[in-house]
Parts: C-alpha cells; structure tokens; sequence
C-alpha cells in the first residue's frame, strides 16, 4: 500500500440513492426513499466522519458499500473502490479482507465460534498471535477473551472484539458502523487510535457515529446526513468555529456538543448563525419533507 498516490480515491461514492418497497394491506406498493443522491469520498489515509440523527442512513449507506442491503432494498447510484466499480461479485471477493465492517450490532459476531478463532480466522503462526495481543491490549482487552464465546461477553467487550476482529484484516477500507456506545471516553479514544494508524498505513476509514465530539476529534471530514441527505460537507475542524459550516442544522449540531454552548449574550445578538426562530428541527421538516 506504499505506493499509491496521496490523492486516489479508495472509496467514491456517487448519486447513491435507497429505496424500499412496502406492500400495505389492500393498498398496493409504496416506495420508501431512505436514501437520497448521496456523494462521498474516502482517499488514502483518511477517516471520514458520518453523522447524522437516528433513521438518517448512515447504516444504508454502509450496507450498500458492503453489498449487503436487505433483500427488499433497491439501490442506484455508483459506487467504485480504488476507481473500479464495485460490482456483486467484486464486493463479494474484498468482504472481510481489503474491504472490513466494523458493524452495528454485536449480534454480528458468531454465537458458536470462541472470539480467539473469530479473530485469527484459524490461523497460528505466532506472527498472527502477536498481532492478535497487540490489537487486543489496544483495545482494552486481555488474551483470556479469546477463550470465550460471544455470549460469556459483556456488550462493551463484545464490540472492542469486533472492532479487533476488523483490525486483524489489513484492509483498505474499514467501515466502523457506531464502533464505540458503551465503551468509556479513553477506550473509545484508543480505538480511534487504531484507526488513524490503520489510515496512516495506507487505509481508508468510513466512521459512522452518533457522536459529533468523537467524529470531529478523530475524523479529517464530516459528512452530515438528515432524512438520507448530505446536508453538509466539511472538514472537522470547522466545527471549532461556528463561522465556517454552512447549514444550519450542521450549525445547531455544532451547538449541542459539550462545551459548545454559545453564552446568553451571544445567541442574544445571534443573527449571523441563519439557525432559525422555530426551532431547527421544525425548520429541517418543512425543508426535507421529514
Ligand atoms: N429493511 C428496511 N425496510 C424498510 N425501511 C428500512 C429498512 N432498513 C432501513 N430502513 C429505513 O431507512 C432509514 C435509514 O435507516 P438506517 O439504518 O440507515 O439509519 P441510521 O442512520 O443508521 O440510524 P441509527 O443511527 O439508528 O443506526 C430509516 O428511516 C429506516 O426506517
Ligand atoms: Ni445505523
């Protein structure tokens, strides 16, 4: 992964669109637009940051890169790893090697196999089992978890597992799908770590998260999603200062981090932040339609 150009493109996503189709009672089929033209872009040694509330699909977006949309899904839209187009059959061969979900549930993880085995794929060589240590403890966790089934796991264990399991491959792009509810602030933290030497040796990192203090501390941009629609693109240190995000809902999300309560005084003479009177989420229904 050396030689590559600084600015190739591991992952470009174009036009991406989702929809589901509903069949009511005696009605007949709707279409459900979950996901809506969206363009994203991942070069070599970037993390890119995905916001968004709950039901903005961020977890569409990364099934559609992993080819694994449910079965009643459609998508259009292109979506091309390293420049070439990311067809069934392609995706099915890079899954779990160059191309590594970190996903949402930890229900992911085999019941029925001890994590040691989920994570070495079978293989022994003490090169494998020193990596395995090194992940592990960066994780937060000891070698005794590898004797253990999923089920003898906590959920905060079970997810710092399957964050490992996804470190072990040395993929090209992972994509990290809410890697880090219930785990506390330092561990969450070195698993970033994790992923920005993953990106520093050549990788490309898609993080999909709730938290907007952990996006922009850990990610080079944030992308911010509302109602299956970029609403914002930007680098993740505009978030340091108001002035430099565009939208208002990306303006408001901004304001509800810690720390970044803007005082009295301020929102008193607050003409300059186009966050609306009604309220931004009364605002974001009547511009989305949701
Ligand atoms: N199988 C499905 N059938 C119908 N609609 C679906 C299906 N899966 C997802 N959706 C809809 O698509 C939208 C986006 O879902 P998605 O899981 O991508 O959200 P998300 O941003 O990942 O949310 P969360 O933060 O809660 O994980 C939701 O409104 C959801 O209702
Ligand atoms: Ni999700």
């Amino acid at each position: 992964m050396e030689n590559h150009r600084a600015e190739e493109e591991i992952l470009t996503v174009k036009g991406l669109s989702v929809s589901f189709t509903q069949y009511d009672r005696g009605f007949g089929r709707k279409e459900i637009q979950a996901v809506t033209d969206l363009d994203l872009r991942i070069r070599i040694g970037e993390i890119v940051a995905v916001v968004g509330a709950s039901g903005s699909g961020k977890s569409l977006l990364a099934h559609a890169v992993m080819g694994i949309l449910p079965y009643n899904a459609s998508m259009s839209g292109e979506i091309l790893f390293k420049g070439t187009p990311l067809t069934s059959g392609r995706v099915r061969r890079l899954r779990g090697r160059e191309l590594v979900l970190v996903p949402q549930s930890v229900t992911y993880l085999d019941p029925l196999m001890k994590t040691g085995q989920q994570l070495t794929k079978g293989r022994k060589n003490p090169e494998i089992l020193e990596k395995c240590k090194n992940i592990l403890s960066s994780c937060g966790l000891g070698l005794e978890v590898m004797d253990k089934y999923p089920f003898q796991l906590s959920g905060g264990m079970a997810r710092r597992v399957l964050i490992s399991t996804a470190a072990m491959e040395d993929a090209e792009l992972v994509i990290a799908d809410e890697p880090t509810p219930g785990l506390d602030k330092k561990t969450a933290m070195g698993v970033m770590d994790h992923f920005r030497q993953m990106a520093d040796r050549g990788a490309g990192v898609l993080l999909i998260t709730h938290d907007l203090e952990l996006a922009v501390r850990s990610a080079d941009r944030v992308t911010v999603l509302y109602g299956g629609r970029t609403v914002e693109e930007t680098e993740a240190f505009s978030f340091l200062d108001e002035g430099l995000l565009k939208h208002p809902y990306t303006k408001a999300l901004c304001r509800s981090m810690p720390g970044k309560w803007p005082s009295a005084d301020a929102l008193e003479n607050d003409r300059e932040s186009g966050i609306p009177d009604e309220g931004i989420l009364e605002y974001m229904r009547k511009e989305y339609g949701r």
